[in-house]
């Protein structure tokens, strides 16, 4: 097993680690079992209660959502238990509207703004979350930076309006042109505007300033379940499974759509309060309905198609996943051996696997169909889609509709105090020093006669490098 001195750090797209993680204590390798049932809620350890989640509960400052009794749960199957059909007659949380979604059924959580009118709709995906009115950086006290990564830094933010939390991610826009990441950087934007579903991140606006572009999203107070995976050092099966299967929800949604997601590691896996997954950071993620040639990704996770630079499709998202599984159930990705990049991407291209004996035979049978560089045998790129991936034995206790519905406990749920701006599940970055919001000239807003390359660069944006935020 290779030291995990490397594999601490996060994996940015260009694969530079930024920083060693603190705490080496584990929320799950000092719990005897994970799977051991619980009398109460207690945060920041697992637990088996069924808990009624609703989305629209998120940032509401209302405490957590009540468990179910404890007859609820059993030992030993986190599994068998989380995933079985219902057999209690408790209802998903969706039928049971909170006063909030009395109140305002959609927009509960979309920061206010002043000006009368706002309104915040949910649209079916190809249309945008729009608001009367834009957002500007007077909307929000900034506050710490919660993360941070190749082209952008996300803030913790409070809205002046409603006192919410958000989290904000800052774009700066020399920063995106010199790294040639406007295309992505607009592609980001429209794809997380169009998209709505429980397990991806909501983006409620956009807006820009001279120098920076910047995105309003849902704070997701649970931290990294890269965090989580690094401190427990590698997940037990039943809890690799939970995530992994929320993932696979998000990824048949987004191919449904048309949509490869093409980042998919434990550094973009959000947990929220209840412990259930949001992926975030959309920067890669591409409408393609057949073919795409673009090289992106982090090292460790790309699909051999890409390394070679052929064209490829949605089939990366599913070898990316075998990855995730991968490093969760072991605590290490399978082509990492220490070196470069490029020794990363030669082992790719090879595909060969050691797949540890402590891998569930269901689960190692998973991984050599999705970490495959066949792909007229990868799971998930073949005839019945993913659904193949769903129908797969190791998921075999998954209730698909109870999970999508959040109607099923997560295995961990984070230590957070819910609607207070609780980050202490991030890391601590130095902060940005340079002052958001400084009027001047907007480079990236060109008049006639443009410059070949600021055409290359955005052939349709009629002189302006970001249009639309
Ligand atoms: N909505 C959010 N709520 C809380 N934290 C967030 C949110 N979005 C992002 N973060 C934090 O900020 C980090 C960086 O965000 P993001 O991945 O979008 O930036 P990036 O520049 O595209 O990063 P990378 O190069 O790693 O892909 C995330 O890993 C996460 O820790």
């Amino acid at each position: 097993m290779p030291s995990l001195g490397f594999l601490k750090k996060k994996r940015t797209k260009d694969s530079t680690g930024s920083r060693d993680l603190d705490s080496p204590t584990s929320p799950i390798k000092d719990t005897a079992s994970p799977i051991t049932p619980t009398s109460s809620r207690k945060s920041g350890s697992f637990h088996l209660h069924r808990t009624k989640t609703n989305d629209s509960s998120q940032n509401s400052q209302a405490a957590a959502a009540p468990s179910k009794p404890s007859s609820d749960s059993m030992n030993p199957a986190f599994a068998q238990q989380q995933y079985a059909s219902p057999q209690s007659t408790a209802q998903p949380s969706h039928n049971t509207p909170s006063i909030q979604n009395l109140i305002h059924p959609h927009n509960t959580n979309a920061p206010a703004k002043n000006n009368a009118g706002a309104n915040f709709q949910t649209q079916p995906l190809n249309q945008t979350r729009t608001t009367k009115g834009k957002y500007s950086l007077t909307d929000f006290t900034i506050q710490r930076t919660l993360g941070t990564g190749s082209f952008g830094r996300v803030h913790l933010v409070q809205s002046k309006h409603n006192q919410r939390f958000y989290a904000v991610k800052v774009l700066k826009k020399a920063q995106v042109v010199k790294m040639k990441q406007v295309e992505h950087t607009n592609d980001e934007r429209r794809m997380l505007q169009q998209v709505k579903h429980p397990f991806l991140i909501t983006l409620w606006g956009t807006f820009q300033d001279s120098k920076n572009l910047y995105m309003v999203m849902d704070f997701v107070e649970g931290g990294e379940l890269f965090s989580l995976l690094r401190k427990s050092q590698r997940f037990p099966n039943p809890v690799a499974k939970f995530y992994a299967a929320e993932v696979t929800l998000a990824l048949d949604y987004l191919h449904s759509h048309n949509i490869i997601y093409r980042d998919l590691k434990p550094e973009n896996l959000l947990l929220d309060r209840h412990g259930h997954l949001k992926i975030t950071d959309f920067g890669f993620a591409k409408e393609v309905p057949d073919i795409t040639w673009t090289l992106c990704g982090t090292p460790d996770y790309l699909a051999p198609e890409v390394v070679a630079s052929k064209g490829y499709n949605k089939s990366v998202d599913w070898w990316s996943l075998g990855i995730l599984i991968f490093e969760m159930l072991c605590g290490f990705t399978p082509f990492w051996d220490g070196g470069s990049p490029m020794k990363i991407y030669e082992n790719i291209l090879k595909s060969r696997v050691k797949y540890p004996p402590y891998i569930h035979p269901d689960a190692h049978d998973l991984l050599q169909k999705l970490i495959t560089p066949d792909l007229t045998k990868r799971l998930g790129n073949l005839h019945g889609g993913s659904k193949d991936v769903m129908n797969h034995p190791w998921f075999a206790e998954v209730t698909w509709d109870r999970l999508q519905k959040k109607d099923i406990d997560a295995p961990y749920v984070p230590p957070v105090r819910a609607g207070v701006g609780d980050a202490s599940q991030f890391d601590k970055y130095p902060e940005e020093t340079e002052a958001y919001g400084q009027a001047g000239d907007d480079p990236c807003v060109k008049s006639p006669p443009y410059t070949v390359d600021h055409i290359l660069t955005c052939p349709n944006s009629h002189g302006h490098l970001f249009p639309d935020f």
